[in-house]
């Protein structure tokens, strides 16, 4: 293995205990955390959370602490419990170079013992069915309906190795990696559902998607399709529609493209817009108030909210817990950044659990919805140098 690799893997565990390393880097900030001194486990959406939250704050500040954080994770549903912890150590930093390509640790490679998919593929194209004719009886418009690939691998995963390919591979992602109770969540999102830095915020959903191709020729082709799908520009708008909806009563000035753009991540292609607003500057909204208004957006859950979000209950086999949830830290001032739990893995020992959703709108086609969501599996099996046909 190049040295490089190597010393790049330790340097993101900073010599500090592996297991409990909380690692989230964007392009604005690169936040290491570990211990913990104080533990926050409520739902987010539970009436004392906004107490419990300034209580933490009170007490770390009572302790001379200035600036403390809190980092975690938050589930889909914020109902269920939050992962949130104010680390016993902390550094926000520069983000760290972004031009790693040349670190990608080629021996890096895993051997997949067993695999199964959650829906099956026939069961996960009857889910997709369903949805079709739930369309067409009522006002519902959009569903994000996911699978989850269990894997047993030959070996254990080296955490911060794995780590340092993710970023390797995908270096403009939003990289994160934070333990929860029995396993890390670990992944390279490329989606930010909000940056709050001062009085401003910043925003980045994405909808509409393909899958990329290692021949140029094609991989334009795919490009130029989605670019020009109606189909998923009407699944793109949804998500901008939902988002501007919430945020427009809490800002003062909003700043937004008419139409998305085109981004690409190393696996697939997506449209993209970048919202950004200005915040009042007396009593602005914490992040996490600005949270509870967007998450889940139609992205990972769909339009009417609460009615996809029900569907997605009845008809997905598998809890989501944290995968379409969201990861990052906040800070006491009210300013954070929070990725969505995308492109990412569970990992506990030698067992991965691999996440990923498409939108479906009445022009989805089942078949399609399950190469995409196969296609946004690539991101994590490349991690893992899974070279087995699996998805
Ligand atoms: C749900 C996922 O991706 C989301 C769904 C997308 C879509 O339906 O086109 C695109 C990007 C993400 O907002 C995922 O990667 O698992």
């Amino acid at each position: 293995m190049d040295a490089t690799i190597q010393d790049y893997a330790s340097s993101l565990a900073l010599n500090q205990s592996q297991d409990d390393l909380f690692l989230f880097n964007s392009n604005f900030n690169l936040v290491r955390a570990n211990g913990i001194r104080q533990r926050l486990t409520i739902p987010v959406l539970a009436n004392t959370f906004h107490k419990e939250v300034q209580a933490v704050f009170k007490k770390e500040k009572a302790q001379g602490k200035s600036n403390p954080i809190l980092v975690g994770a938050i589930p889909f549903d914020m109902n269920q419990a939050a992962q949130l912890v104010v680390p016993e150590w902390f550094e926000i930093v520069k983000p760290l170079d972004r031009t790693l390509s040349s670190f990608v640790d080629k021996d890096f490679v895993h051997h997949v013992c067993e695999h199964s998919f959650a829906p099956s593929h026939v069961d996960f194209l009857d889910m997709i069915e369903q949805v079709l004719s739930i369309f067409e009886r009522g006002p519902l418009k959009k569903v994000v309906l996911s699978k989850i690939l269990k894997l047993t691998l030959d070996r254990n995963v080296d955490v911060p190795r794995l780590l340092a390919n993710i970023m390797a591979q995908n270096p403009s992602a939003y990289h994160f990696s934070v333990p929860l109770e029995n396993s890390i969540l670990i992944g390279a999102s490329p989606e930010l559902l909000i940056r709050k830095q001062g009085n401003k915020i910043f925003s980045n959903p994405l909808a509409g998607s393909a899958k990329r191709f290692g021949n140029a020729d094609a991989d334009r082709q795919a490009a130029k399709s989605l670019f020009n799908s109606a189909k998923d520009h009407y699944e793109h708008r949804l998500v901008v529609d939902a988002i501007l909806a919430s945020l427009l009563p809490v800002v003062e000035c909003l700043n937004v493209r008419e139409e998305p753009s085109l981004i690409s991540t190393p696996t697939m292609w997506h449209l993209s817009t970048d919202i950004e607003a200005t915040l009042p500057t007396v009593n602005p909204p914490s992040v996490f108030d600005l949270i509870k208004q967007i998450h889940p957006t139609p992205a990972m859950c769909g339009t009417p909210t609460l009615q996809a979000q029900r569907h997605i209950e009845a008809l997905e086999p598998h809890q989501r817990g944290f995968f379409s949830g969201l990861v990052g830290w906040c800070d006491a001032e009210g300013n954070g950044e929070w990725a969505i739990a995308i492109r990412c893995a569970e990992v506990s020992e030698n067992k991965v659990t691999l996440f990923a959703g498409a939108g479906v709108v009445p022009d989805s086609n089942p078949e399609s919805e399950w190469l995409e969501t196969s296609a946004k599996m690539r991101t994590m099996l490349n991690a893992f140098g899974i070279k087995e046909d699996v998805i």
